[in-house]
């Protein structure tokens, strides 16, 4: 097979005026092809400023040459022209910009609901982490993308106000004198490459200033958020906090700061020296006029494009918010290009097998953006309705494997089996629905205890029984006792309710992970079930699990031995792969790196004991 070299040119990207105007059609079209006419409208108003005042200064020459009535109409006309232009200059920017705000609201809300859902909806974890995406998200989160296409799309209609209608008025020079009007457009032209090559610099300069504000943001949050609040207290933290919260807010700004004021700089030196030129122009025109060339109305109308060709100079913020806001549009066009299930149905996918035995067949595995291996040449058999526990140090990758298990992540080399069926080929959501999972960081909802349980499998039937007997299966029974309100209580102090120990949150987690077994999960997935839980609540906890969870593949990671021993096998990873594999008495007898970490702790547990 011949290796093919791909010949693609990346394709340019879209103008940032383009973007934000094709986001926003596909958004709100009414709204935006409104916008869209009356920016249409409101630019020949220059052109019609000019010639109604021409027609007006012309029909005085009439009325002082056969006097009223005969010049009446001419007159009336002039000035009803005249009067319209000026009542629509001033209605028309300002019917622009309040649909200009709708349609930024609009586009705003559909833009944040399009990154979340790009974010959301692929099985695996590796976009949520991305660095680009998590700049995205926290710019969703923080309203800064509110901010970002409200402003970017009143930018377009200012900016598209004053260039449209400038444009008008350099056509009605052009029947003046061809080349005043294309030396008067050059002059322009160039000021606005300079000035827009300036606003892009100040683009770049803001490249990573989200990060950077968001992390002095997080420095600040911590001063005042209860999680972090008895460690600020006890460790004094709240000045180092604060202080590292200015740093990087400085930091983050100062490139921006820097390139602001050169932009102010450059801008006015430019609009400066093109508004000496525009003033120029007035010099022939005074000439043609005092010579008899020009007739008085066609001086003022010449006149009235000339100053109307001044909307060229404008540069404003608003060159800034379009260049955010397009930069805004194109990240999130690339964030849906590399989530395409976001975009079209995923391929059919084959059935979860209902059971059977999942291999690691040669896994090898480094987190995204990092050189590392956390698993390498990974050969691991789990028996199916059977209980495997996976231990080792520290770092040696049991969580990984289960979030590889759980299809969060693919194996970078290898593959894992599922009754023989490669997990890449099985529908993702369907796969994780099959896995019921405690994790190390379990969620405490802040939510009544019910909700809490059945957020294991929404939407199965919640009967009393079933609910009280996977109660009962993690020692939630003792908990429920205590709550003012039972399984209605809600467990936040935030919201009116409870706050509950570390131990007896765990059991909730328990709960949820055995309720989503109840509802039909075939793979129970525990990292560190016990940790929290007091030694005699541990005990017997692991065996109440096992009972409930009958005919389903078990997989436990644990540091407790008192647990670990209880499994049916017992799987020890070291240097990314599995070294020692059999049930305790096997491993005890092997006298090998198993044997060694339970002697250690069971000495411990003696030693404590006796004293
Ligand atoms: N999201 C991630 N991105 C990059 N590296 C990660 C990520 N999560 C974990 N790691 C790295 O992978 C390695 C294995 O971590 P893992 O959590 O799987 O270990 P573990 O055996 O479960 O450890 P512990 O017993 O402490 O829970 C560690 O070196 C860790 O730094």
């Amino acid at each position: 097979m011949t290796a093919t070299t791909s010949t693609a040119v990346p394709r340019k990207p879209a103008p940032p005026v383009v973007l934000l105007i094709t986001e926003a059609l596909r958004t709100d079209r009414s709204g935006t092809a409104a916008l869209l006419g009356a920016l249409a409208c409101f630019a020949v108003l220059p052109a019609g400023l000019a010639i109604a005042s021409g027609a007006l200064i012309g029909s005085l020459d009439r009325l002082r040459a056969q006097g009223w009535p005969a010049a009446s109409r001419d007159i009336l006309l002039a000035a009803a022209g005249l009067g319209l232009v000026f009542l629509l200059q001033l209605v028309l920017p300002m019917i622009a910009r309040a649909v200009a705000e709708r349609v930024g609201r609009a586009l705003d809300r559909a833009v944040s609901g399009r990154v979340v859902t790009a974010l959301a909806a692929p099985a695996g974890l590796e976009r949520l982490e991305d660095p680009a995406s998590r700049e995205l998200l926290a710019a969703v989160r923080g309203g800064v993308i509110a901010t970002n296409l409200r402003d970017a799309v009143t930018g377009v209609v200012n900016i598209g106000l004053v260039r449209a209608a400038a444009t008008l008025s350099a056509l009605v020079l052009l029947g003046y004198r061809w080349w005043v009007a294309l030396g008067l457009l050059a002059a322009y032209c160039c000021a606005m490459v300079v000035v827009s090559k300036l606003y892009q610099r100040q683009l770049v300069s803001a490249d990573g200033t989200p990060a950077g504000l968001a992390r002095a943001l997080y420095l600040k949050s911590l001063v005042t958020t209860a999680p972090a609040a008895k460690e600020v207290r006890v460790f004094g933290l709240a000045d180092w906090l604060l202080g590292g919260y200015r740093g990087e807010w400085v930091r983050a700004l100062r490139r921006v700061r820097t390139e602001r004021s050169g932009v102010v700089r450059v801008t006015v030196v430019s609009t400066l020296a093109v508004a000496a030129g525009q003033a120029l122009v007035f010099v022939p025109l005074a000439a043609d006029l005092a010579s008899g060339a020009l007739s008085p109305g066609r001086f003022t109308a010449f006149a009235v494009a000339a100053v109307g060709c001044g909307g060229f100079l404008v540069a404003t913020p608003d060159l800034l918010h379009i260049g955010v806001g397009g930069e805004t549009m194109r990240a999130v066009r690339e964030l849906e290009r590399a989530n395409p299930a976001t975009l079209a149905p995923a391929p059919r996918r084959r059935e979860i097998p209902r059971c059977g035995s999942i291999v690691f067949d040669g896994v090898g595995f480094r987190y995204p953006h990092s050189a590392e291996w956390v698993l390498r040449g990974l050969d691991l058999t789990i028996e199916a309705a059977a209980s495997t526990a996976i231990v080792g140090v520290n770092g040696a990758g049991k969580t990984t494997l289960v979030k590889l298990l759980c299809g969060f992540y693919q194996p970078t080399e290898g593959r894992i089996l599922v009754d023989g069926v490669d997990l890449r080929e099985l529908d993702p959501d369907q796969w994780q629905r099959h896995c019921a999972a405690l994790f190390q960081d379990w969620i405490r909802w802040g939510l009544p205890l019910r909700d809490n349980v059945l957020l294991g499998a929404p939407g199965h039937p919640a009967e009393p029984h079933d609910l009280d007997r996977v109660a009962r299966s993690s020692g939630l029974d003792e908990v429920i006792g205590e709550l003012p309100a039972g399984w209605a209580t809600v467990l936040s102090r935030e919201f009116d309710g409870v706050d509950l120990s570390g131990g007896q949150w765990q059991r909730v987690g328990l709960a949820r992970a055995l309720w989503a077994v109840h509802a039909g999960a075939g793979v129970l997935l525990l990292d560190e079930p016990t940790s929290a839980l007091d030694v005699r609540g541990e005990a017997e906890l692991y065996d109440l699990l096992l009972a409930a969870a009958p005919g389903r593949t078990v997989v436990l990671i644990s540091h407790r031995f008192s647990t670990v021993r209880r499994a049916d096998q017992i799987v020890v990873l070291a240097g990314g792969r599995v070294v020692e594999r059999g049930d305790h008495h096997a491993l005890m007898a092997a006298g090998g790196e198993y044997a060694a970490m339970f002697t250690v702790q069971a000495q411990r547990f003696r030693t404590e004991g006796d004293a």
